[in-house]
């Protein structure tokens, strides 16, 4: 969960003999008869050399040490009912709201990592054990959740991909507290519910993601993905950071994948017939600065989450993405994969 580099830790015995790793590497610990300093491997190993790395206490006490020597950032995580209404975002439904949010909030989406009481802060898990994982042909689907800088093609992707076999691929039916209009109908575009059942199931942490436009409440359900998983499906929805935690978990499973923003020029040049939507109803063509902005959103979240990403796909040309997109996709139900421990032997908290 965390980054490490012997060569500027002045407490390790001795630095050549220290293993530097970055977050989301895979080690494998080969001797922990020592409290403070281990030895492990990184996998895939190309070599049987292990090196020193600190023990869990101590990577926690060295992040401590590093937690309380940063500047003082207001705690943001720990939100009002209303407060977590008006930050948190549903994607299609809030693109602008989720621009402002950015703007407006800067790092605070960054939040949950720095937090010390959150279980996915590295302060409290400096180090997430996992185990290889096959998904057996017979239990549910893993989710599969995008994520990636607004204006990125996140959307875009997972249309064309549930547009490529929609008897496979299926997105998960939000929930709104916005009245139907004539042609749609309850379960199919939204589930239609009043605000006091929206409220409940916030408050019984039945959302995944949430937010509000115009007065009404949009929301992603852990059942609506659960709905289509236990339909044979494989759900493809697209989050946000904060939804993270929501999702992997033992019941979701979810393999997240990052979607890339590539460079500057290089997206000048792929997007310059396309479209950026600016709110709810109009769109216009990008600019530059929203490349600049999506290029620099892209390079913040990947700093700050790597270490959750299954996989990632630079969305480039849009064809090649697709392609890419469906080839992970494939792998991830069809090919081992690590995942965290507590999915496959739960702990009592979970
Ligand atoms: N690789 C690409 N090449 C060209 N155009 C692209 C590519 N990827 C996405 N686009 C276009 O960029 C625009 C924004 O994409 P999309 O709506 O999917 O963004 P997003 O990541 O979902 O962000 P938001 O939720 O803020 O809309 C769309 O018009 C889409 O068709």
């Amino acid at each position: 969960m965390v980054d490490y580099n012997p060569h500027v830790d002045p407490s390790i015995p001795c630095a050549d003999a220290g293993m530097a790793f970055r977050k989301g590497d895979i080690l494998e610990i080969v001797d922990q008869s020592d409290s403070l300093w281990w030895q492990a491997v990184k996998l895939p190993s190309i070599t049987a050399c292990a090196g020193l790395i600190p023990s869990t206490s101590l990577l926690k006490r060295k992040q401590k040490e590093l937690w309380w020597s940063q500047p003082y950032h207001p705690h943001t995580c720990v939100k009002t009912y209303e407060e977590a209404f008006e930050s948190a975002g549903f994607r299609r439904s809030l693109r602008l709201c989720r621009r402002r949010r950015g703007q407006a909030f800067g790092t605070s989406q960054f939040c949950t990592l720095r937090c010390p009481t959150s279980c996915y802060s590295s302060l409290a898990n400096p180090y997430e054990e996992v185990v290889r994982y096959q998904h057996h042909p017979e239990h549910p689907h893993r989710l599969i959740a995008l994520l990636g800088p607004s204006g990125v093609g996140v959307n875009e992707l997972r249309r064309r991909l549930i547009e490529i076999n929609p008897k496979v691929y299926q997105g998960a039916v939000p929930h709104t507290t916005r009245p139907p209009k004539c042609h749609e109908e309850s379960g199919r575009e939204y589930h239609f519910i009043s605000r006091e059942q929206f409220d409940t199931m916030v408050c019984n942490h039945r959302f995944i993601d949430f937010g509000e436009l115009r007065g009404h409440l949009y929301g992603t359900s852990v059942d609506a993905v659960k709905d289509v998983l236990a339909s044979g499906k494989i759900c493809v929805i697209d989050i946000e950071p904060h939804a993270l935690e929501s999702v992997r978990t033992a019941e979701l499973r979810a393999y997240v994948i990052f979607i890339k923003p590539p460079t500057v020029e290089q997206m000048k040049h792929t997007r310059m017939n396309s479209h950026i939507i600016t709110n709810y109803y109009t769109s216009r063509p990008f600019k530059d600065e929203d490349f600049q902005e999506i290029e620099d959103a892209g390079r913040n979240m990947e700093q700050h989450y790597c270490q959750f990403f299954d996989h990632v796909i630079v969305n480039d040309g849009l064809q090649a993405a697709c392609v890419q997109l469906l080839t992970a996709v494939r792998r991830a139900q069809d090919e081992p994969q690590w995942v965290p421990a507590t999915w496959i032997r739960p702990t009592n908290q979970s």
